[in-house]
């Protein structure tokens, strides 16, 4: 058990007796420090998980570390950490559990009132007990990365004091300082209605949610801090019925063996079968090199293993063209690519039945409405910025009035800073940040994301960023940074020479790229620096390579 040395204001609250089962890694950190009430409200995907275990007491809802928790025991923790949150005496058990009459006789002391519920824990029954314990409780989750240093932690919770929110979510600070989203309990349901129903989420679904990203530079990573692996990954599908496996550590063989053991021989599966996994780009590309590394018997088995389950999403940052082909090929799956962001959680999505398009993330979800405002303010059919209204679109960024209200436009569209445009059938392209992505290169205005995509496909060419860097003659000049395969790596060490020369790059770009859009500067790096969402904080490098 860890421990969290929290200053006098912070309660502290530690659980290693959740389950009669070995305990993990769990704290909830409690502050008061809050203003309104907070409406009784009861989240729905409570009710539903609430529902689901008083109907199947023992249906799984959570596997991690070779231990099931079955819907039951996940709502008798969640009572045991609303009791601990309240210091009040609600009876745990979920016999003598009826969630209609309790709630509505739940008086006011016993309520947080709001107050925020700083959750720390590992990828497990604990983290989904403690978000929905603190919903029962009447306070805010905040899930917090376990790699917070302390000082991020209470920057966070002193940050996040609230009124009628159920959730705050800090973006990942791709363009800036992560802002603390907040989300009501109206928008978390009608979001895990949504994604239930345009990926056909059921009780039949296991999902396997590991949360880490490689490379690990700071131990542990979790995505459950972010919309991707709390709304993707847990809500939707505990919503559905659905069983979501942790894996506690991210591991390529780890995943590829978990869909060998679910689909063993040609054909057959398990019980307790993986159906369902959704990543990262970078975490496709890992998977990849994994598969590389094995002896064609295993290859066999691992592709068909794959091939059977029964979706593979990615979003969170563009798929390159490269990974999604190769893993087609290998696997049978054309990943659904979506797009999505901490502030309204998905609202493009390729579909699940019919065509997938590369390069794109789909259509608008079911009651999402959105629409492009060219520079000038107005609606276009042509590139501008993606707007969003959503039933699932967040209350407000916390303690941000000004930047809430510039974030909006008339109607209530929410201003994604995404630049996108809309290709002949319909489906959204999503060119970039307008504030890190786009470029501007003597007059013309380019998407570094397009340009990835192209240099993605050169051979030795294993990860790479683009960005615009100050210049005084064009504005700026496009700088490709390149980490090279590792064969191309070695040989090159060998040989003291430069895996790819500027020179090499720009004549085979001549080919794919118009010449505006050719580098004219080149990096070569071992690696990119990424963030726990395995994006490239771009405003930052721009900075480093500018002074
Ligand atoms: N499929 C996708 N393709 C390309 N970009 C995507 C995709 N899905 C999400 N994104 C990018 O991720 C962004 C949302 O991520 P998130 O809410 O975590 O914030 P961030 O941009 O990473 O961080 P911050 O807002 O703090 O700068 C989107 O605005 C978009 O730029």
């Amino acid at each position: 058990m860890k421990s969290f040395k929290a200053p006098n204001r912070f309660v502290q609250f530690s659980h290693s007796h959740l389950y009669r089962r070995p305990p993990l890694g769990f704290f909830l950190i409690g502050s008061r420090y809050f203003s309104g009430l907070s409406p009784n409200t009861f989240m729905d995907v409570v009710k539903a998980t609430l529902k689901r275990a008083s109907t199947a007491h023992d249906s799984v809802a959570v596997r991690a570390e070779n231990n099931s928790y079955s819907f039951a025991e996940i709502v008798s923790s969640a009572w045991s950490i609303c009791n601990h949150l309240r210091k009040g005496n609600f009876k745990s058990s979920i016999e003598e559990f009826k969630y209609e009459t309790s709630v509505q006789t739940n008086n006011k002391s016993e309520n947080l009132d709001g107050a925020r519920i700083g959750i720390v824990a590992k990828p497990s029954a604990e983290f989904v007990a403690g978000v929905l314990g603190t919903w029962l409780s009447g306070g805010v989750a905040v899930p917090l990365a376990l790699s917070y240093p302390e000082t991020e932690l209470l920057h966070v919770m002193n940050d996040s004091v609230c009124d009628d929110p159920a959730l705050i979510l800090y973006t990942s600070g791709t363009t800036g300082k992560p802002k603390g989203v907040v989300h009501t309990h109206k928008g978390i349901i009608s979001q895990v209605q949504i994604l239930t129903e345009a990926w056909e989420y059921t009780c039949t679904d296991q999902v396997l949610h590991f949360l880490l990203f490689p490379p690990f530079p700071m131990g542990t990573l979790t995505c459950l801090s972010h919309v991707h692996g709390l709304f993707n990954g847990l809500l939707a599908p505990l919503y559905a019925g659905a069983v979501v496996e942790f894996m506690p550590k991210f591991s390529v063989r780890g995943v590829w063996q978990r869909w060998r053991e679910s689909y063993p021989d040609n054909g057959s599966k398990v019980d307790d079968a993986i159906t369902l996994f959704t990543g990262v780009p970078t975490i496709y590309t890992r998977l990849l090199q994994g598969y590389e590394t094995m002896d064609l018997d295993l290859r066999a088995a691992s592709a068909s293993a794959a091939r059977q389950l029964r979706l593979m999403m990615c979003g969170s940052s563009a798929l390159p063209y490269p990974i999604m082909k190769q893993w087609e090929e290998i696997t049978g799956h054309r990943l659904l690519e979506r797009y999505g962001m901490t502030e309204f959680v998905m609202a493009l999505s390729n579909p699940l039945h019919g065509i997938r398009k590369a390069g794109t993330v789909g259509k608008p979800l079911p009651r999402v409405e959105v629409k492009i405002i060219g520079e000038d303010g107005n609606s276009t059919d042509g590139v501008g910025e993606l707007c969003v209204r959503s039933p699932s679109l967040f209350k407000e960024y916390w303690k941000q009035p000004k930047v809430t209200k510039e974030s909006f436009i008339d109607g209530g569209f929410f201003k994604t800073g995404d630049t996108v445009m809309v290709d002949e059938d319909g489906y959204y392209v999503i060119l970039g940040r307008s504030n890190a992505d786009i470029m501007k290169v003597g007059g013309y205005k380019l998407s570094a994301l397009e340009i990835e995509a192209v240099l993605l496909e050169h051979p030795v060419v294993s990860e790479c960023c683009v960005l615009g860097l100050q210049d005084k003659d064009y504005g700026e000049i496009v700088c490709a940074i390149i980490v090279t395969t590792e064969n191309k790596k070695k040989v090159a060490d060998q040989e003291f020479k430069p895996a790819i020369s500027l020179e090499e790059l720009q004549k085979w770009s001549k080919e794919r790229l118009a010449p505006y859009k050719i580098p004219t500067k080149l990096l070569l790096w071992d690696d990119l620096p990424r963030n726990a969402m395995g994006k490239v904080n771009k405003k930052e490098l721009k900075r480093m390579l500018e002074n």
